[in-house]
């Protein structure tokens, strides 16, 4: 099942973005943990639509509904159904164009897949609504993962061509992603803030769109977490990157750069800190062979222009199968970036914490 991840921690997803609702089942979970209801929701508003004028106006609360795997404000350990209703929805925008492919966006490929039965009001089920549950399962694996000390915190790293400052790959600090969590635009430049803001509104007041980069850190993951070949934590995490809808790259530590370097810069040589192994430099982003070695988990997430603009473009009707040219019109992020931030942070914890109980089991989760 396409919508269905996860060994040990599995997640399945369900809903369309103008169906009554979206949601998870989160199945696998440790039994016992407190589940901190104000963080679930400071996470679920970092992404939640409509909070900002690069944002998509569509308004929703995001209010998680618990329907399972939680009593008295502890995980039972049985699957854990999460709910969040569809209130704010316009679905006339998308019956104009229900035969014309929005190019970018999986209209085509859905049409085909699913020989037009797909739901293609705002999307359906390909919408980045769908990570909005993502989110919360994300939440519930991060309130996991602090128990054993691991945070996970990203930046905006770029918008198109305007660069933010890096993680310093051998050292992030807890402090530094608490702060990212807590900004709306996080970036650890502050001056930059303003620039690309102003990359974002130009974009689309020209009826446009733009992309960019985030990046991520995970910190304090033991090293000997993951897998050579087909479990390596880059393979695990990839694939959980790349079902975010608009993500088209993932690149760890140095990425595509490596290529220019010679192997004795790219090499981190070990030595050793108060009877610890590690790495001067951290260029292969933490992962070698697949397995953790204890320094920050370093990667980068490229992420497409808004498919959905008002520019005219040129495209099919497929029902007719015409050339005609398409005006997107409705209510769209001109930037999918910034809300991008928290669902990237929250597949990687799911992915940590699914590797994590696969490594050491449950006993460590009190
Ligand atoms: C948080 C988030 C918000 C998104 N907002 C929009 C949007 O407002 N309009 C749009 O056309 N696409 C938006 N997308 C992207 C589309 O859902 C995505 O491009 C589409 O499903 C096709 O998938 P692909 O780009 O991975 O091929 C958003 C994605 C995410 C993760
Ligand atoms: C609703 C959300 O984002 C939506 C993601 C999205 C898309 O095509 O991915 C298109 C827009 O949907 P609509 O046309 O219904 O307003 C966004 O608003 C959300 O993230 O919660």
């Amino acid at each position: 099942m396409s919508s269905t991840w996860g060994k040990n921690i599995k997640i399945s997803l369900f809903g369309e973005s103008h169906g009554e609702a979206v949601g998870v089942v989160i199945d696998g979970l440790p039994a016992g943990v407190e589940l901190d209801y104000d963080f679930i929701r400071e996470e679920m508003k970092r992404r939640a639509p409509g909070r900002s004028s690069i944002s998509t106006p569509r308004k929703e609360d995001d209010e998680v509904n618990i329907i399972s795997g939680v009593f008295n404000g502890r995980t039972t350990g049985t699957p854990l159904c999460c709910v969040i209703k569809n209130k704010n929805k316009i679905s006339k925008d998308y019956e104009k164009i229900r035969y014309v492919l929005r190019p970018g966006h999986a209209d085509y490929t859905g049409y085909i897949k699913y020989r037009g039965y797909n739901d293609y009001r705002g999307g359906g089920h390909f919408s980045g609504r769908l990570t909005a549950p993502l989110v919360f399962a994300g939440a519930v694996a991060k309130i996991i993962l602090s128990k054993k000390n691991i945070f996970i915190g990203a930046h905006i790293k770029s918008i198109k061509n305007i660069q933010d400052l890096g993680f310093d790959f051998c050292n992030v600090d807890e402090g530094t992603l608490i702060k990212l969590r807590q900004m709306d635009f996080p970036v650890l430049n502050d001056c930059i803030e303003d620039e690309m803001k102003r990359v974002i509104k130009e974009a689309k007041e020209d009826g446009d769109s733009v992309g960019g980069v985030i990046e991520v850190a995970v910190i304090n993951v033991e090293e000997g977490l993951g897998s050579p070949f087909f479990d390596s934590i880059e393979s695990r995490l990839s694939h959980l990157l790349f079902s975010i809808p608009a993500v088209k790259g993932v690149e760890f530590g140095e990425g595509f750069n490596i290529t220019n370097m010679l192997g004795s810069d790219a090499n981190d040589e070990f030595y050793i800190e108060n009877g610890k192994i590690k790495t001067r430099t951290n260029y292969n982003g933490g992962i070698l062979g697949g397995i953790s070695n204890g320094m920050p988990i370093i990667f980068r997430v490229a992420i497409k222009p808004t498919p959905s603009i008002l520019k005219r473009q040129k495209t099919v009707n497929i029902s007719l199968m015409e050339e005609v040219e398409l005006q997107v019109e409705g209510r769209h992020d001109a930037c999918i970036v910034p809300r991008a931030v928290p669902v990237v942070e929250a597949v990687t914890s799911i992915g940590i914490l699914d590797m994590l109980i696969e490594r050491e089991g449950y006993s460590w989760i009190k």
